[in-house]
């Protein structure tokens, strides 16, 4: 469309929206012919339909890390979360306070889980649990296609109160209620919820190596010997620039971190587990680590 043309169908001031979408050329979102401005492949990354979801990645990136980076200053000198020091609490809690950052994060995970469940369950059969329960599992799009796939299984959906709220939700959507429940609460305090297989997927990183191995040993304490633990995330590999980068981002949100196989084995075996699988998902670095208890 021309600038003009767009500017009637979206009530815009035409030379200001012109002026900001020859800005966006710059950056190759945009490209710009004989007037007409169309949307590059590139640009259609962060397009509402975009299968990862990427525009909430980079809304809640633009918006959160931003603000974390003006306290950087905090974290070198104390040791201190960046990110926590700029909104003055723990960036969940203040997510329980902002509904519509709460609604951009669910949908960044939404989007994200439902490509990698595809991905989890072309290499992985969760055809053995009786009881799956997905830790910190956001929304449950990840314990729903799991779940869909394996019709005799239970699931448990545990995140913090106003998060599994919304994942009942989903679940309900989903015609799943009968088979998955939820609960609230945080894996800091008492985690009792029995199952045969436990999902962390990308929560570890979160936290630091103290904060990660009380979470670890509170679900060891409701696995019995023959359940098992799957960790799933990303391996960090100073080959790849975008790891690093999530592993910056994660330090200064959370004063979490990405680790390589040797720092899980190490903090895996701080809390009495221990690697019985490792799968490595070849898009972008991706593992699945499945461990059990070290008794
Ligand atoms: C980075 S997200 C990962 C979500 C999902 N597992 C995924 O891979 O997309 C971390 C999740 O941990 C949850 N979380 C944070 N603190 C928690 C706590 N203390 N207890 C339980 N869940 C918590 C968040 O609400 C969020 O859903």
């Amino acid at each position: 469309m021309s600038a003009n043309d767009l500017a009637q169908t979206i009530q815009a001031h035409p030379p200001s929206l012109e002026r900001f979408l020859r800005y966006l050329v710059l950056f190759g979102i945009i490209e710009c012919k004989d007037g007409i401005f169309s949307v590059t492949s590139l640009g259609s990354l962060l397009s509402e339909d975009h299968e990862e979801g990427l525009k909430y990645q980079y809304l809640m990136i633009s918006n959160y890390v931003m603000k974390a980076v003006k306290h950087l200053d905090h974290t070198i000198r104390t040791g201190g979360v960046a990110l926590e020091h700029a909104l003055g609490m723990l960036v969940f809690d203040y997510m329980k306070q902002h509904p519509e950052d709460n609604e951009c994060f669910l949908k960044m995970f939404k989007k994200h889980l439902k490509v990698f469940a595809r991905q989890l369950l072309s290499v992985y059969d969760f055809s053995p649990f009786k009881h799956i329960v997905d830790v910190g599992g956001a929304d449950g799009a990840l314990l729903i296609e799991i779940l869909k796939s394996t019709p005799n299984a239970q699931g448990t959906l545990f995140d913090l109160p106003h998060v599994a709220e919304e994942a009942a939700k989903m679940i309900a959507e989903n015609k799943l209620s009968e088979r998955c429940k939820t609960a609230g609460g945080s894996f800091f305090d008492s985690f009792s919820v029995v199952g045969d297989c436990y999902i962390l997927k990308h929560v570890l990183h979160d936290w630091n190596d103290e904060k990660s191995g009380e979470i670890l040993r509170n679900i060891g304490k409701s696995m019995g010997r023959e359940s098992k633990l799957l960790i799933m995330g990303s391996i960090l590999d100073s080959n790849y620039y975008e790891f690093q980068m999530i592993d910056f981002i994660m330090w200064i949100y959370a004063n979490g971190k990405e680790r390589s196989i040797s720092d899980f084995e190490a903090l895996l075996k701080s809390a009495d587990f221990k690697i019985s699988r490792l799968i490595l998902l070849p898009a972008r670095k991706r593992m699945i680590i499945e461990t059990v208890l070290n008794k």
